[in-house]
């Protein structure tokens, strides 16, 4: 049994069947990744994850406790933590202070705007949010406004604060989406880091190659939302069916 269990689903929009019996199995500690064409579906399964979409029919178990009907921040209090494709961060605030507002939201569960002044009173707020910055190379950058990062370290401090809650399944959306290749190369390597030191489960929807074999352990393919092979990245590499399904957009090799 996987730490998250999906069965059945089903979506549809409208005349469209976004998802079609999608089941899949994601284990514990495992970095898994979902890949395939423009339109398969990848984000309607990420969303019915996390509660922003509710399957027409099927479940989606985490550590065996169904997701489904629960809100977004309720599920995101079982342990799923989503890292999105445009980075959710204040860009007139510091990197430290985007990063101590995430630390606020995970130990009191909400934060409010007007506390941010006094803020810096909380020593274990202030200590847990250096040493989030630290553990993502970003403690140089504390003191420079979000808004004038690079769109690599942008990313790195959103997947700081995703980590700052403590998730024990990191749903990554496109994490290199418009980096530059040594970005790339860095946030993978950062997330190969996080996989070492952390009892973390890592779901990926990913179109760069280069990231979902340099990471996955596990990978699987949906057409037209439909699982067409799950596998490994040996076995998936030249795999017939998964030539056919990118035939003509991407190259699987
Ligand atoms: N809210 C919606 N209303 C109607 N159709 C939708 C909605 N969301 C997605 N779709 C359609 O469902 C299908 C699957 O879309 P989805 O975004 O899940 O694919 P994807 O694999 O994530 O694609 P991409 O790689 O381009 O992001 C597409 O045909 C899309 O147009």
């Amino acid at each position: 049994m996987g730490i998250l269990e999906v069965k059945n689903v089903n979506k549809r929009f409208g005349g469209l069947q976004a998802l079609g019996d999608v089941n899949l199995s994601v284990a514990e500690n495992s970095c898994h990744a979902i890949i395939g064409p423009n339109g398969a579906g990848k984000s309607t399964l990420l969303n019915c994850l996390v509660g922003k979409l509710i399957p027409d029919t099927g479940s989606v178990m985490f550590d065996g406790q169904s997701v489904l009907g629960r809100k977004p921040y309720e599920i995101n209090q079982m342990g799923i933590s989503r890292v999105f494709q445009t980075p959710e961060i204040f860009g007139d605030l510091t990197v430290m202070e985007n990063m101590m507002i995430a630390c606020f939201a995970q130990r009191d569960g909400a934060f409010k705007m007007h506390a941010i002044g006094s803020m810096w009173k909380e020593k274990d707020i202030v200590e847990k949010a250096e040493h989030m910055l630290e553990s993502m190379n970003l403690a140089e950058k504390r003191d420079m406004h979000t808004a004038s990062m690079s769109r690599g370290d942008k990313r790195r401090m959103e997947i700081a604060m995703c980590l700052s809650q403590e998730p024990r399944l990191l749903l990554l959306d496109e994490p290199t989406a418009g980096m530059a290749r040594a970005d790339t190369n860095n946030t993978i390597d950062l997330l190969k880091k996080i996989k070492e030191e952390r009892d973390i489960t890592i779901a990926i929807i990913e179109h760069d190659m280069h990231v979902v074999f340099s990471l996955a352990e596990r990978i699987t393919v949906l057409a037209q939302g439909t699982p067409l092979v799950e596998d490994t990245p040996e076995k998936i590499k030249g795999h017939p069916k998964v030539r056919e399904a990118y035939l003509g957009e991407a190259q699987v090799a």
